[in-house]
């Protein structure tokens, strides 16, 4: 299936990912006038129709009433009354896509028709520039073929995985939905050593940025194990194992399993409200 026949997509919700989203459908031959986008601000409408000719609509049930895929891009809380407003326009066949954190498909399936193909999706921030990880879960009733439409869509941001373990979504969320503000904190840091080592701000964002982006492409181009490519830099009595050291000092790999495990139970605390 060529992006050119792909059901018309509506997203509910502008807001950060709905835009990540559309913008890397977009770069990948989606039609833009494909794209229907119901948001109530209207300056955001405004904006997204102008950036890429996508339609605006100021209210859900209108938008969805001919689309073949409803991305759900608002906040968790508002979800649910979301489906409620939608489930009587929404086509039968439409295949509900969600990527509210902590939002189970039970509680989605409870607003909507016991047949409406439903896939939760845990997505991230670099879907923005097509770097993105999503994680997709579909519903015990969804289809392979409906599930594989929900994937050529976020196919178009990045890298896609599938898991039928719904509750493993709790911990995607804590490590890659969440994971690039740590790693975005870990850039920040960096530079603020390097100022703090007497470097010029602009060329410590420089060599923060271009490091973390090296190294991630030297991991996955290589497909080597972090702790082989990290032996590889760290000379005998050299320089790198003594930050080395300091980090392991302050017990930063410990920090780092910390903040995923919090994000993963935050996650499963708004799937339980
Ligand atoms: N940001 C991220 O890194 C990730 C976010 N997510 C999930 O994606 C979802 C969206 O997050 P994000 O894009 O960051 O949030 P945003 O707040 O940027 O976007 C949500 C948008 O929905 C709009 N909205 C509110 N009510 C309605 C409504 N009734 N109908 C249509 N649109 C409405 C909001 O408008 P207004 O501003 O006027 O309220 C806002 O523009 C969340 O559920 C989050 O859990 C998942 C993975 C990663
Ligand atoms: O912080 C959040 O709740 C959302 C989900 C994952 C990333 N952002």
């Amino acid at each position: 299936m060529s992006m050119n026949e792909l059901p018309r997509i509506a997203f509910i919700g502008g807001g950060n990912m709905a835009t990540a989203i559309i913008q890397g459908l977009i770069t990948s031959g989606a039609q833009p006038d494909r794209i229907l986008v119901a948001e109530p601000l209207k300056q955001k409408r405004q904006e997204l129709t102008n950036q890429f000719g996508v339609l605006p609509f100021p209210d859900a049930s209108t938008a969805v009433c001919d689309a073949g895929v409803v991305i759900l891009a608002v906040k968790p809380a508002i979800v649910e009354t979301v489906l409620s407003q939608i489930a009587d326009t929404l086509l039968p066949n439409a295949v509900v896509i969600s990527i509210a954190a902590g939002v189970t498909i039970d509680a989605m399936m409870s607003l909507l028709s016991a047949s409406q193909p439903v896939v939760r999706v845990m997505p991230n921030t670099p879907a923005l520039v097509a770097a993105g990880m999503s994680v997709l879960c579909p519903a015990p009733h969804t289809t392979d073929a409906q599930l594989a439409l929900a994937t050529r869509i976020l196919d178009a941001v990045g890298q896609t995985a599938t898991v039928r373990d719904e509750s493993l979504l709790d911990a995607v969320t804590g490590l890659s939905g969440s994971g690039p503000a740590y790693v975005f904190l870990i850039a920040e840091a960096l530079s603020d050593a390097g100022v703090s080592c007497g470097l010029p701000r602009p060329l410590a964002d420089q060599l923060a940025i271009q490091t973390l982006l090296g190294s991630s492409q030297l991991m996955s181009q290589t497909g080597e194990h972090p702790a082989v490519l990290k032996s590889q830099v760290t000379s005998p009595g050299g320089t790198t194992i003594a930050g080395v050291m300091t980090l392991e000092q302050s017990g930063v790999r410990g920090a780092l399993m910390q903040a995923v495990q919090a994000a993963w139970k935050r996650s499963q605390e708004l799937g339980a409200r």
